[in-house]
Formats: C-alpha cells, structure tokens, sequence
C-alpha cells in the first residue's frame, strides 16, 4: 500500500517545530439553543481561537440555518472563522468562511466550484496518509486525523498514532488538524508532532468551569 511505502525517512523537508504555534478548533455540540450563543461568545472572548464548525445532525438547513445566524455574528465579530460541517450548500446558503467534509460528505474540488477560491476547505481522513494526500490533491485546504484519542462525542473507527501528524507536516506545508477526546491534559504529545490546529468539542462545552476556563487551560499547552 502505499502508505507503507511512504514511511518515515522518505523526505525531512520541513521541521514541525518550525510550524506556526498550534491552534484552536473548536467544534459545537450537538444542541446550540438555550444559552449556547453566550457560552460560545465566553470561550471566543477568553482567547484565541482559530475556527468554530457549526455541527449539527439530523436537522433540516431551514433549521440550522436560523441556529447558525447568532452564532456566525459572534464569530464574525471576533475573526474567528465559521465553518460549516457536512454541506456545501448550506455553507453557500448561509456564506460561511469554509465547509468540513467527511469521507462520504462530497468531493472538495466540487465544494471549491461552488464556494470558490477563498473558502476554507476541511477533509477528514481518519488515519490515512493516503487519504490525505488525495485530499491535498484536490485542493483542500486543511485535512484532518482522528480519532486520536477515545471520545464520546462520536463513534469512531480509526486510532492513528501522533507520529502521522509528523509525517504530515515534514512533508506538506498545507495544515493538519488533530481531533478525538483532545483534552488540555493530552494535547502536548499533538502539537509536540506538529498539529496545526487541535479540534476539540467535549473538553470546551463539558468543562465543568466552565467553557473560557477550558480555553485557558488549552492555551498554556498549544506552544511548541
Ligand atoms: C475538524 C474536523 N475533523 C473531522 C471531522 C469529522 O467529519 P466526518 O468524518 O464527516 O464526521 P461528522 O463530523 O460529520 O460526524 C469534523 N467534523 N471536523
Ligand atoms: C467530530 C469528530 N470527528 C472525529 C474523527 O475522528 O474524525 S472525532 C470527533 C469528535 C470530536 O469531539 P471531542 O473533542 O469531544 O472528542
Ligand atoms: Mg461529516
């Protein structure tokens, strides 16, 4: 296969201690109502935060549309970009900065017809150098590995080993994000292998202080 055939000693281009210092991700939860637009404004307001995915199942685009206009105003506000998970259209619909695509959720060179030159373009490709070559190639600008770590936030099925994120980023200057039961207690062994972004759900909205004290905490373990 030719992931095997590309292991490490293949090419050392770039050190990922070099990389630009690691960043935050964050993914919603599954229920935005209630007071999730203030907890959302909260954990933007206590540090930096790169993007926020607006993911929501087993609603109608009607639906997470309404959801998603607050929740874009905050985020627009503070820079934070808006990304939308699993539809092209309705990240079209609503002009999110970019859209997160699954394995069965569309091809990014499609999604780049639609949303154009400047939209952010996410791939998942679990533990799978070869998946992520091929997103590469069809012009995505991030893609992501996981699960790195045990979650309940979703079943999953691929474990990869934090040296991928290594391999990754000597080889290729387009970013890589981390995700998968991320914690402020186990990101440093990802960002130490040269994750640009660490994408986390469950350790910000289940922090039980709350989630600003949880960006705090990430924050003192996101420098390489
Ligand atoms: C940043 C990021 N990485 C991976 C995923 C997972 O996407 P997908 O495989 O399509 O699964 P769902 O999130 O749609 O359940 C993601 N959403 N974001
Ligand atoms: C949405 C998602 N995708 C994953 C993947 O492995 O592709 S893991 C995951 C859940 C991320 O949430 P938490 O930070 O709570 O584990
Ligand atoms: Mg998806």
């Amino acid at each position: 296969m030719i992931e095997d055939e590309l292991d490490p000693g293949f090419a050392d281009l770039f050190d990922p201690q070099d990389r630009a210092p690691c960043e935050l991700y964050l993914i919603s939860p599954l229920d935005v109502g209630g007071d999730f637009a203030d907890r959302l404004a909260a954990a933007l307001d206590a540090g930096p935060v790169a993007a926020f995915q607006l993911r929501l199942k087993g609603h109608d685009d009607h639906a997470i549309a309404r959801a998603a206009e607050p929740l874009m105003k905050i985020c627009a506000e503070r820079e934070v970009a808006f990304i939308v998970n699993d539809s092209v259209s309705l990240a079209k619909r609503l002009g999110a900065d970019g859209v997160h695509l699954g394995q069965g959720d569309g091809d990014p060179r499609e999604a780049r017809a639609v949303l154009g030159p400047n939209a952010q373009i996410g791939v998942t490709c679990h533990d799978s150098r070869h998946l992520a070559m091929e997103a590469g190639e069809a012009g995505a600008d991030y893609i992501a590995f996981g699960a790195f770590f045990p979650t309940s936030t979703k079943e999953t099925s691929h474990r990869p080993e934090p040296s991928i994120l290594s391999w990754w980023s000597r080889l290729f200057e387009m970013p890589c994000v981390a995700i998968g039961g991320i914690t402020p207690a186990n990101a440093k062994v990802l960002v130490d292998a040269g994750a640009d972004f660490v994408a986390v759900c469950n350790a910000v909205w289940g922090h039980e202080q709350g989630p600003a004290a949880a960006i705090t905490e990430f924050q003192g373990v996101l420098g390489r």
